[in-house]
């Protein structure tokens, strides 16, 4: 038996302004800072004491795994970060106006480039303002220019098996502090949602999912520590 708790980064300065992010780095809005301080109150209410903590190269979900483990009591745990648990990788829409987008495009095809398994948006143009290939924290990397959730899926899933999967296998308490697909990705995994019905899973932002895991890592348990901020979570 071990226990996970997948945590979605507060609210960031895109979130508040309906723009697709992805990759690019911003930061957590004032919203979004109290939002990580309640997900580590919470976490400290339920007791749970963590024994390794994962997050993104992303500043959003760092800062929300660093507070909400403060909070907590446990600010001396260092996050192990990769960005294999990145966001999903917007693509050419990455920096553009949600709404702006729909107009343009309709409701339908946005629908489809923000939910739907396995279609990505239109890549990212090389030498866009959000080129991320000369960024450090990826280099000697082969990195996407856009990513589906199939896609995201594919680049968690390694580190998953690799890095995460053992440190539970062996019955460590773990924090994965991240972003709305790459933990997706994961609840995917963990509770084999099928394809077409993951799109229903939409995880709050700052709202601790704690997962009770047997032996093989198949959930026996799964709540969100913030009913009153709790969504519909798959079937076990
Ligand atoms: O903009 C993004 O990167 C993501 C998460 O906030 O948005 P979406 O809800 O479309 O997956």
């Amino acid at each position: 038996m071990s226990k996970l708790v997948l945590l979605r980064h507060g609210q960031s300065q895109w979130n508040l302004e309906n723009r697709f992010t992805g990759w690019v780095d911003v930061d957590l809005t004032a919203e979004g800072e109290a939002q990580a301080k309640r997900g580590g109150e919470l976490l400290k209410a339920a007791g749970v004491h963590f024994d390794r903590a994962y997050s993104s190269v992303l500043t959003r979900a760092n800062r929300t795994g660093e507070m909400a483990l403060a909070e907590a009591g446990q600010g001396d745990l260092a996050l192990t970060k990769d960005w294999r648990l990145n966001e999903r990788h917007y693509g050419g829409l990455t920096g553009l106006d949600k709404a702006e987008t729909a107009a343009k495009h309709g409701d339908e095809q946005v629908k489809i480039w923000r939910r739907s398994y396995d279609i990505p948006p239109p890549p990212l143009e090389s030498g866009s303002e959000w080129d991320f290939s000369k960024d450090a924290r990826y280099a000697g990397q082969a990195i996407p220019d856009t990513e589906s959730l199939k896609t995201t899926l594919d680049r968690v899933q390694p580190y998953w098996d690799a890095e995460i999967a053992p440190k539970l296998k062996a019955g460590e308490t773990v924090l994965i502090a991240a972003h709305g697909n790459s933990l997706r990705a994961i609840v995917k995994l963990l509770f084999n949602v099928p394809d077409d019905q993951i799109v229903e899973v939409e995880i709050p932002t700052g709202n601790p999912l704690l997962i009770d895991l047997d032996a093989d890592l198949k959930p026996t348990a799964a709540r969100y520590l913030d009913i009153a901020r709790a969504t519909p979570l798959p079937s076990l």
